[in-house]
């Protein structure tokens, strides 16, 4: 999918200084779970994901994005906040450099060691991920913490694809993966709130929908997301690729819904 357009302003400092104007819906934010509201309007999730769609693994110096074919409706998200139907674009992961910390949401302030994000793009009201990027309503952005314990047989692929993409800038094909696997046995309960993209442009586009179950990936698994590198191969001085994730950002007197009670 286009979302190389969107990252491809990454840049290292983005982290700290950068203001968004007016930013008053930034992401991440702490889920405090007794100030969510219990919204029983809110429908359950229908993730209907053709695996055929899945193009490359990129590493785009931030984080590794498994991008899949967005030019059609094959794979798409709808139900749950959502009004429109969504278009599956790319899904990647935060993670820290020890098991302590590294998910980008937080759960009472309680910290995961990583946080996947499935990104979809309105389709039924744009016609490009670059247009939708910029909308109120443009994307919707799944969230899945993962935890360290039994190996994910589902990531295993994927890890095993991951060597190849060791450097920023580096891509490699990667077919007939179906992200629906990385997805928790419970996809009803779950937070969701407007914010925005947690890197660069971070616009106010997105409709976040926090799942409440995490995954388990070994330690092993996790061991291999941090050997990737935020540097190319040309650049003498190599940096590990860990603690991808944003600071939170405030509230700023957002309602965080929950789809139970
Ligand atoms: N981390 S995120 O899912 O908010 C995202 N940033 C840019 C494209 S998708
Ligand atoms: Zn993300």
């Amino acid at each position: 999918c286009s979302s190389r357009y969107v990252l491809s302003q990454m840049h290292p400092m983005w982290q700290g200084p950068l203001a968004v104007p007016g930013g008053d819906r930034q992401s991440p934010i702490d889920i405090v779970v007794r100030k969510s509201v219990f919204d029983p309007a809110l429908k359950p999730l229908t993730a209907e994901y053709d695996p055929h769609t899945c193009q490359q693994i990129w590493n785009n110096g931030y984080s590794f994005l498994v991008e899949y074919d967005d030019t059609t409706d094959k794979s798409t998200l709808k139900g749950g906040p959502l009004k429109d139907k969504f278009r599956l674009c790319q899904f990647h992961f935060h993670w820290g450099e020890s098991n302590a910390w590294g998910s980008e949401h937080t759960v009472d302030r309680r910290l995961f060691p990583a946080e996947l994000h499935i990104v979809h793009w309105n389709s039924d009201k744009y016609s490009l991920f670059e247009e939708a990027v910029m909308e109120d309503n443009g994307l919707a952005v799944i969230g899945v913490f993962l935890k360290v314990g039994k190996r994910h047989e589902g990531l295993q692929k994927l890890v095993d694809a991951l060597p190849a993409v060791r450097h920023k800038g580096s891509v490699v094909e990667f077919n007939r993966f179906d992200p629906a696997c990385l997805l928790p046995s419970n996809t009803d309960d779950y937070w969701t709130y407007h914010g925005s993209l947690t890197t660069p442009p971070l616009t106010e586009a997105v409709t976040w929908i926090v799942m409440k179950q995490h995954i388990e990936v070994s330690h092993d698994q996790l061991a291999v997301f941090r050997s990737l590198l935020f540097t190319s191969a040309e650049e003498e001085v190599q940096k590990s690729m860990v603690n991808n994730f944003r600071v939170q950002q405030p509230l700023r007197g957002r309602t965080v819904r929950s789809s139970f009670s």
